[in-house]
């Protein structure tokens, strides 16, 4: 399905990503851990295209991804859709607005100048705002919903998109525990129900340990790890982060694990 072959990105004399080759056979959802720099933010922009490799391959379905220029370039990152840490929503725009943005790459130019939507899209737009438990918010304003809320709003955007894979960078990084859980549960279901390969650049082990079928973790650029959650020792967790004998996950943990089924179930229900 994606197969990405000696992938490096220099930025200078910096390597950021190094000869990076990870293959990819069914959708499934994939966890990008590693300490600050340590190349995956780089590595998520060169597969959405947002910045060029420097060397290397990235196939999808047969096609070859690095190579795409111009328009096709705009509709792999279409295909491609990119959930950011910082929602990257228009924030004094209403909800379903930001979510019709999905739409953009296939609308011309004058149906974007004047805001026209076709009933259809606002009618998906709203289903998939539905979907993920915050329809009653489409007509407000983005800003003033939560952070958790936010990010739902992005990962409707990126459903709108019709994607063939979701990038999320650090989609819970700015966010409560209890409203990355919910965000992260989002994602598991659209991996689940839609079967979209969603590849996750998270901070925490718990989490990727809690919500992925696979982990690759990153150091100076390098893949260090790449494997099931439950080959993820201390140890190797300690190569990961480059950290020393007191390393405790502690430290990566984003506590999310202590919420019990029914707490979670009434504060998903008191943040919507
Ligand atoms: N545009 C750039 N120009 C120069 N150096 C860059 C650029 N983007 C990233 N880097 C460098 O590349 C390395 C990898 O950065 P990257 O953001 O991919 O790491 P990361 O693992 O995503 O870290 P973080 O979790 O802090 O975002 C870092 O040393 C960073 O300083």
């Amino acid at each position: 399905m994606l197969k990405i072959d000696g992938l490096s990105k220099r930025f200078g004399d910096k390597i950021a990503v190094d000869r990076v080759t990870v293959a990819v056979d069914k959708p499934a959802m994939i966890g990008i851990i590693g300490r600050s720099g340590a190349g995956k933010s780089t590595l998520l922009r060169m597969i959405n295209r947002l910045t060029d490799a420097t060397e290397g391959a990235i196939i999808f379905e047969g096609e070859d991804i690095t190579a795409l220029r111009g328009a096709a370039r705009r509709a792999w990152q279409s295909r491609c859709a990119m959930i950011f840490q910082q929602f990257n929503l228009v924030p004094r725009m209403d909800v379903v607005s930001n979510v019709l943005h999905g739409t953009l790459n296939r609308r011309s130019t004058l149906a974007t100048m004047f805001n026209l939507y076709p009933q259809e899209d606002i009618h998906r737009a709203i289903e998939i705002l539905d979907r993920l438990g915050i329809a009653e918010q489409a007509a407000k304003r983005t800003e003033a919903l939560s952070g958790g809320q936010q990010q739902r709003v992005a990962i409707a955007r990126a459903l709108m998109q019709n994607p063939r894979l979701i990038l999320a960078d650090e989609p819970i990084a700015s966010l409560d525990p209890m409203n990355a859980q919910i965000v992260m549960d989002s994602l598991r279901r659209i991996h689940e129900e839609d079967g979209l390969l969603v590849i996750c650049n998270l901070h925490t082990l718990d989490t990727a340990r809690r919500y992925c079928d696979r982990v690759i973790g990153m150091r100076d650029g390098r893949v260090v790890f790449d494997g099931a959650p439950e080959m993820l020792t201390t140890a190797t967790a300690r190569e990961i982060y480059g950290a020393g004998e007191d390393f405790s996950e502690a430290a990566t943990s984003t506590e999310i694990e202590t919420l019990d089924g029914a707490e979670e179930i009434r504060l998903a229900e008191a943040c919507v």
